[in-house]
Order: C-alpha cells, then sequence, then structure tokens
C-alpha cells in the first residue's frame, strides 16, 4: 500500500515532468509502420522502446488495454509486463480500460487492476459512469485505501458522446461532477478521482455546464494529436486550470517511431509545447 494519496502523487509528478502523459496504443497500422510483427513480440517491443523513451521525460503513461487483449493471454501477459515497467521507470500507469459495471462485478474489476499485487495493478484506471456513478463506488474506495486513482469519463473526446453526457439540464456529465467533487472534497491539491474531459470540446466546460472548478479532480484531456486538437486548444478549453491537466498524446508520438531517437524527440517536443501552452498567464 502506498500512503500517500494518489492526487498527490500525480501533481508532484506533473510539478516534475510537466503535462505530458505518453499514450501507449500499438495500433496493428504502427506496429507494421514500424516494422513490427502483429502479436506479442511486436507489442513487447514497441512498448519498451515507448516505455524508455517515456521514462524521465513525462509524468505518466497511458497503455490502452484493447490493444494488448487483442492478443489474448499473450497480450495481456505484455500489458503486464509495462505495467512492472513503468513502476520500475517511476512512471505513473494510466491504465485505460474504461470499466463500468454493477457494483458487485466493478468490485471483481476493482481488485483487478487496484489491488496491492494484483498482476494488472496499476496507478490509476479509467472508468465510465455510465451505469450510474455510483455503481463505481467499490473502485473508487479500493483506490483510495490503496494510494490509487481513477479517471471518470465526464465529456469524451468522439463526437458521439453529447448523445448520452449531454442529455439534461444539469446535464448527465454534469451530474457525475458533482459526485466527484462529493469524493474529492478534503483533498489537496486534488484528490483521487479524476475526471476526463476531452481536449477537442466545442466550448468551455462551464459553458457546457461542467463546473471543474469545484471538483478537485485532476482532469485528463484526450484528443491532442492525431484527434486534431492542440496544446492551445487545452490551454483554451481548460483556462484557468491548467494546473490539474495531464494531457495523453498517443499516435501524434507514436508515429514518430521506430527509431529510439526520434521517439525521445517526439517526447521532448510535445512536453515542451504543452509546458509552455499550459504555464500560468
Ligand atoms: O479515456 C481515454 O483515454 C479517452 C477518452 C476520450 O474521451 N477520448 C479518447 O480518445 N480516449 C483515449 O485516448 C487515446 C487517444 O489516442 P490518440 O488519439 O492516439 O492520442 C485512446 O486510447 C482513446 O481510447
Amino acid at each position: 500500500m502506498t500512503t500517500t494519496h494518489f492526487g498527490a502523487r500525480l501533481a508532484e509528478a506533473m510539478g516534475r515532468h510537466g503535462p505530458l502523459c505518453v499514450g501507449l496504443d500499438p495500433h496493428p497500422r504502427l506496429l507494421a509502420d514500424w516494422g513490427l510483427p502483429d502479436d506479442a513480440d511486436g507489442l513487447r517491443v514497441f512498448s519498451g522502446r515507448v516505455l524508455d523513451a517515456a521514462a524521465g521525460r513525462c509524468a505518466a503513461v497511458k497503455p490502452q488495454s484493447a490493444f494488448f487483449e487483442r492478443h489474448g493471454a499473450e497480450g495481456v501477459r505484455v500489458l503486464e509486463e509495462v505495467l512492472a515497467g513503468c513502476r520500475e521507470r517511476g512512471l505513473l500507469s494510466v491504465l485505460d480500460v474504461k470499466r463500468g459495471d454493477i457494483g458487485s462485478t466493478m468490485l471483481a474489476y476493482a481488485e483487478a487492476y487496484l489491488a496491492d499485487g494484483a498482476p494488472l495493478a496499476a496507478d490509476s484506471v479509467t472508468l465510465s459512469p455510465y451505469l450510474g456513478y455510483g455503481a463505481l463506488r467499490p473502485a473508487v474506495d479500493l483506490a483510495r485505501a490503496t494510494g490509487r486513482g481513477v479517471w471518470v469519463l465526464g465529456l469524451t473526446s468522439n463526437p458521439e458522446g453529447a448523445q448520452v453526457q449531454q442529455v439534461g439540464s444539469p446535464s448527465v456529465a454534469a451530474r457525475v461532477v458533482d459526485q466527484v467533487a462529493a469524493d474529492n472534497a478534503g483533498l489537496a491539491p486534488f484528490g483521487d478521482v479524476g475526471l476526463v474531459v476531452g481536449a477537442t470540446l466545442p466550448a468551455t466546460p462551464s459553458v457546457l455546464g461542467l463546473d471543474l472548478s469545484a471538483a478537485g479532480a485532476p482532469v485528463l484531456a484526450p484528443g491532442v494529436g492525431a484527434q486534431g486538437a492542440s496544446g492551445a486548444d487545452v490551454a483554451r478549453v481548460f483556462a484557468g486550470l491548467t494546473d490539474r491537466v495531464l494531457v495523453p498524446v498517443g499516435r501524434g508520438i507514436l508515429a514518430a517511431g521506430p527509431r529510439p531517437d526520434d521517439l525521445v524527440r517526439a517526447v521532448t517536443t510535445w512536453s515542451g509545447q504543452l509546458r509552455r501552452d499550459l504555464a500560468p498567464g
């Protein structure tokens, strides 16, 4: 068990390394571009190079579970190695699995990703609240008990998200944000329950009815790079909150491979750019 809560560990890592989180999404197309086979061995080489380029140069790495699961047990074994590799390199892990289920099943998911000693234990995990935020309780509680964190989907970066998330007044997403705020109360500089809010939003979260400033939550802001958003968009969408925004960049960095030097350059360039774009004032 870690004694320091996740929000504090994240704030420390972002203070040291800036807002970049490298997205580890081994798309089959990228494996081919890197001259690697679309199998577990290819995943292993790809992931090792990405972790080596990220180590010491960014706060966190976000492995996307789907690209490992598509290779079955051998792919999941590589994902376990990736999570161990993050720990060895001092990188915080954001395991992107977007889980969300009825409470009793949610406990099993929580134990899979957030329990000490679990083969797939990560520092944090993405969750979907769209079976009801309360159903996530076992994961929120276990994360807190073990010094880990969760990232709850608020407004996602895909255009279809609004069909569910922005319905009602207050919207479904605004209600999720209010419940996240209650769970983060009293934790500084921010809590263990983060929010996922896309950098591709057409307007600021407050214009869309979300009070992020009161949520006490770190924000994961996907959509930068391949999905079209820039660091300047992150600064515009999250004006006044940029101190708590973690920015995942996947294909925007991974396309620079396969040469290690080129990957390091892409990580360094994105890191510097995001630091400048998100600097206060
Ligand atoms: O939870 C996420 O990470 C996520 C939420 C969201 O709203 N949009 C989104 O793109 N993502 C994930 O972020 C990553 C984006 O990858 P790139 O577009 O290559 O940077 C993918 O792994 C997506 O599954």
